[in-house]
């Protein structure tokens, strides 16, 4: 439906171009209607269809008077007669035109190329005639009588009439025609065929009175005497048959124009005169000729289309000719136009109105078109401006958002439905400058005040952003804009602006606010928002004699109970720490949550004398301190938890925020090495401490990459004295620092991440001293324990490495013992499993190091492929001294010896130690009693001689 009008549209632009396409292709065809022109007279022949008189009376005219010349031809006109048909010359090619009856539609009606050119005379001259005292006037009075005819076309037009009158055309009897008109006036026949124009005149002559039966009376209507040609002529001499039948025409006009001169012309002819004609007679035959021909009133040579083809269809009734007549190719078409000057001349007059007349057709289909055009793109434009304005008041309404204007100079105040509604007021209410301003909170009004008047003053445009109190006493924040609009004069002849509630952006600035720089957990400023206070902080002490203190704050084992007791216990615990530090500060005070269980509180305005100000910093921090004594309250459960404080001072002095964030964290990482719940403040000796801790984990990358780790061996042995394996121990040369011991390295390794390349390293080497082992037939059966901490096994691919290594090494697993912490059982312990089982699996053996000390859980010892428990030395130093750890000790034993597990004990230093142990059933034993830890050579040339072996 919707593609109607443009349809339409289209249609009837196609009309109008087709309209004026034609209209110009006929004016140019008539413009190109010109007369052909012969360099050289062309050479033809015409046959007459009878001998010289009146009855081609144009051609000798269009010959006498040169209007063939001036055409261009040099026409040979040949005398016609019996047995000399124009019919078959022209088909035969001897001449090019002729004079022929209706006889040339039946020729083309059999398939000969004949085209009729004109029909001279428009209806036949054929007649019956007979003597009048013969008293045959009608048709029926020639029943049985003898009738001299030709069986040609004159027998059809008879036949026809015969049969149109209900009369059998063979009850006549047939005569040859001998062309004697005696043989009628004697009687030899009653009857004969004749031309109307011819034997009526010389019967009279004779002094016998004619009869005539005429065709016409019986309605068989034949063209009579037509000009014809072949179609060879027309399609070779397209223009030569043009020219032809044009000057033949005239002629033939000039003929009945000039009869006398014509019949004088005839005369001249040969045999004209001995024939017996006169003047007279030929006058007489041009006489009869004029209703025939009818020169008067139908165009020269017209021939109607419609009356051939009822002539072709008679003939094909009478079975004289088959169905196939076919009009187009029989009747002569110009191919050129006619070349007179007035023909022209009335062409381009037709042509020149035709085209005015289309034009203005054209103009005024345009203008109608337009006008309906703009008619509905006017329609279209009111409809769209209405969408548009009803869009425009929905969206106003959605965004709350209305206009106001304060008209000049009255000050009378308008404004719209919308920012009525966004002042919640009643819609009658009819705003005043001064009513409208009382809208606005005291505090806010000279804004808004002062926005109007240096926007009357100074045509200054303004946009405030404004709290206001509607008409229902709720506080909604707007934003207002505004702008002076002028006259021609350039005076301000009033302010339009616009008001929209903002007040939900406002909710949602602040909540991004709030997310920007406050910590969601406890609501407590987070990092951004302390380092911009604290930056405030320092300006203001640089600029009084105050000081101030920055606390950073860490929960003692507070990863222990995120990891253990879930992370919703966690957060309440540090929304409730959150709470009890704040309860500490004063309001000024700024309490901050860095993320994870990092508090750090910024005191200001401390006493400007440094020592004052540390008191008050520490009564600060302890107080913090107190506050964590009492338990922590989470449904049904209670938590004990102390913090570690790291305290450091600032003043005028300049620094940086940076620097004192650091300063208080290395405080309190002093404070948390000196065994929690303690303050400590940051002093200068400290920090050279971590400048070295942090080259030496540089030297520790280096370390590796200088090969300056090396393994020492500590031997292992069975509660019989031989010799079981080792445990490797890793040892660090470095160039500058001499020998650091592992208590130093191993724990930085582990915090910078280190250990899991330092591990590898000593993986291989452990390996690699099992490959030798296994060569020597006093080494081949010791195992070698090598200790994996636990950030190792936390390695998705720890499986993977350990099994590179002994496939790259070549080293047996059943003579590697992986050592693991106690620690490691607390965190994803079915990771753990996992990966002990796939190892044990290919024969890796598992011992837990340092047991007792940790929180290992009884349920899980059971599930993990362990095969030893190693007492912690701790135990073993006391064992004899301390019942606690003699107790401790012979329960590991026990608890080994219930699990199936193997029980060795390190530092074994003295005899009495192991046999302590060894009468509680400890399996296996390490200590300085049999051996230090001592490189590789020395553990072969001194250890492995000592021992008996397996
Ligand atoms: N007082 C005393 N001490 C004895 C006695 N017998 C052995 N020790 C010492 O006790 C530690 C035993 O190693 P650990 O418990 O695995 O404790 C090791 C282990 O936790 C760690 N460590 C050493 N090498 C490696 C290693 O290659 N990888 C990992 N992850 N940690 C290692 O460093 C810790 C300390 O190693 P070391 O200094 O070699 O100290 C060794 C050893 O020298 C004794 O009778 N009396």
């Amino acid at each position: 439906m919707g593609f109607a009008a443009p349809m339409k549209f289209r249609t009837s632009a196609l009309d109008i171009t087709t309209r004026l396409f034609w209209c110009t292709k006929l004016v140019v065809l008539i413009c190109l209607f010109t007369p052909p022109a012969f360099a050289e007279a062309s050479k033809v022949n015409l046959q007459l269809k009878w001998h010289h008189q009146f009855q081609f009376a144009g051609y000798y005219a269009a010959q006498a008077k040169g209007f063939y010349k001036d055409a261009g031809l040099d026409v040979n006109i040949i005398e016609g007669g019996p047995g000399k048909p124009a019919l078959d010359a022209v088909l035969n090619g001897s001449v090019q035109y002729g004079i022929s009856d209706a006889d040339v539609l039946m020729a083309h009606m059999h398939g000969k190329p004949v085209v009729a050119m004109a029909a001279i005379f428009q209806h036949s001259p054929f007649i019956i005639i007979s003597r009048e005292d013969s008293n045959i006037h009608r048709l029926a009075d020639l029943m049985g009588k003898s009738v001299m005819m030709k069986h040609d076309l004159s027998a059809v037009q008879f036949d026809a009439m015969m049969l149109k009158a209900g009369l059998d055309p063979t009850s006549v009897r047939f005569v040859t025609h001998t062309g004697q008109l005696d043989d009628l006036i004697n009687r030899k026949v009653d009857a004969m065929a004749a031309y109307a124009t011819n034997e009526p005149y010389r019967l009279r002559a004779r002094g016998v009175e004619p009869a005539i039966i005429s065709t016409i009376d019986y309605d068989v209507d034949f063209y009579g005497d037509t000009l014809f040609t072949s179609r060879r002529e027309i399609e070779t001499h397209p223009e030569r048959a043009d020219a032809f039948l044009k000057a033949t025409l005239r002629g033939w006009r000039y003929a009945f124009d000039n009869p006398e001169e014509i019949a004088n012309l005839i005369l001249q002819l040969p045999g004209v005169k001995q024939s017996g004609a006169t003047q007279e007679s030929l006058l007489a035959e041009a006489k009869s000729m004029r209703p025939l021909v009818m020169p008067d009133i139908v165009d020269m040579g017209h021939m109607n289309t419609e009356r051939w083809s009822h002539i072709a269809q008679l003939l094909v009734r009478l079975k004289l000719a088959p169905d196939s007549y076919e009009p187009r190719k029989f009747i002569y078409h110009y191919a050129t136009t006619p070349n007179t000057l007035n023909t022209r001349w009335i062409a381009f007059g037709v042509a020149a109105t035709l085209l005015c007349v289309m034009l203005v057709i054209l103009w005024n289909v345009q203008m109608r078109r337009q006008v309906r055009m703009r008619t509905e793109a006017l329609h279209a434009e009111i409809a769209r401006r209405e969408q548009t304005e009803a869009y425009l008041k929905i969206s106003s309404r959605m965004a709350r958002v209305g206009s106001w204007v304060l008209s000049l100079p009255e000050k009378t105040l308008y404004w719209s439905e919308e920012v009525l509604d966004i002042h919640e007021c009643p819609p009658e209410f009819a705003p005043t400058l001064d009513s409208a301003l009382a809208f606005y909170p005291e505090e806010w009004r000279s804004r808004i005040v002062q926005a109007l008047e240096e926007c009357l003053q100074k045509g200054d445009s303004f946009d405030e952003e404004l709290p206001i109190l509607t008409c229902k006493d709720k506080l909604l924040w707007i934003r207002i804009i505004g702008q002076a609009v002028y006259d021609l004069h350039g005076n301000i002849t009033r302010i339009e602006g616009a008001i929209q509630d903002i007040s939900a952006q406002k909710v949602a600035e602040s909540r991004i606010q709030h997310l920007a720089f406050y910590d969601s957990l406890t609501s407590l400023p987070n990092r951004q928002l302390f380092i911009d206070r604290l930056e405030h902080t320092l300006a203001y002490s640089a600029r009084t004699s105050k000081s101030g203190a920055v606390l950073f704050i860490d929960l003692d084992n507070f990863k222990t109970l995120n990891d253990t007791m879930g992370h919703d216990l966690g957060d309440m615990l540090l929304q409730q720490v959150a709470m009890r530090i704040a309860g500490c500060l004063r309001e000024s005070d700024t309490v901050a949550r860095f993320g994870g269980d990092e508090f750090v509180v910024l005191l200001h305005e401390l006493s400007g004398n440094h020592q004052e100000a540390a008191a008050q910093a520490r009564l600060v921090s302890e107080k913090i301190l107190i506050s964590f004594a009492h338990p922590f309250q989470f449904s049904g459960y209670e938590h004990h938890t102390s913090a570690s404080i790291g305290v450091t001072l600032f003043d005028q002095q300049p620094t940086t925020v940076d620097e004192i964030l650091k300063r208080a964290d290395l405080a309190m990482y002093q404070s948390k090495a000196a065994g929690r719940n303690v303050i400590r403040f940051f002093d200068p000796e400290m920090q050279a401490l971590i400048a070295d801790r942090v080259e030496m984990e540089e030297d520790l990358r280096n370390g590796l990459r200088n090969d300056e780790f090396f393994l020492c061996y500590q031997p292992q042995v069975d509660n019989q004295g031989r010799l079981l394996g080792a445990e490797a121990l890793l040892r660090w040369r470095n160039p500058k620092r001499g020998m650091i011991p592992p208590s130093t390295f191993i724990p930085l390794a582990e915090d910078s991440g280190l250990i899991v390349s330092v591990g590898n390293w000593v993986m291989y080497a452990a390996c690699k001293q099992l490959v030798l082992w296994a060569q020597q037939p006093l080494t081949s059966s010791l195992t070698l324990a090598v200790n994996v901490s636990a950030k190792q096994l936390r390695q998705m691919d720890f499986v993977d490495q350990i099994v590179e290594v002994l496939n790259v090494t070549g080293a047996n697993p059943k003579r590697l013992k992986l050592e693991l912490t106690e620690s490691l059982m607390v965190n994803n312990i079915e990771d753990v499993i996992a990966k002990m089982t796939e190892l044990k699996n290919i024969g890796v053996g598992f011992s837990i190091d340092d047991f007792g000390i940790g929180y290992s859980s009884l349920s899980y010892l059971k599930l993990l492929p362990l095969d030893q428990l190693k007492i912690d030395q701790s135990f073993v130093r006391d064992v004899l001294t301390d019942p606690n750890d003699a107790v401790i000790a012979r329960t590991i034993i026990a608890l080994g010896k219930s699990l199936n597990l193997q029980v060795i004990a390190e530092g074994v230093e003295t005899l009495s130690q192991r046999e302590f142990l060894d009468n509680y059933g400890c399996d296996a034993y390490q200590g300085y009693l049999f051996s230090k830890p001592v490189p590789a050579d020395e553990f072969e040339r001194d250890v492995v001689q000592t021992f008996e072996h397996f």
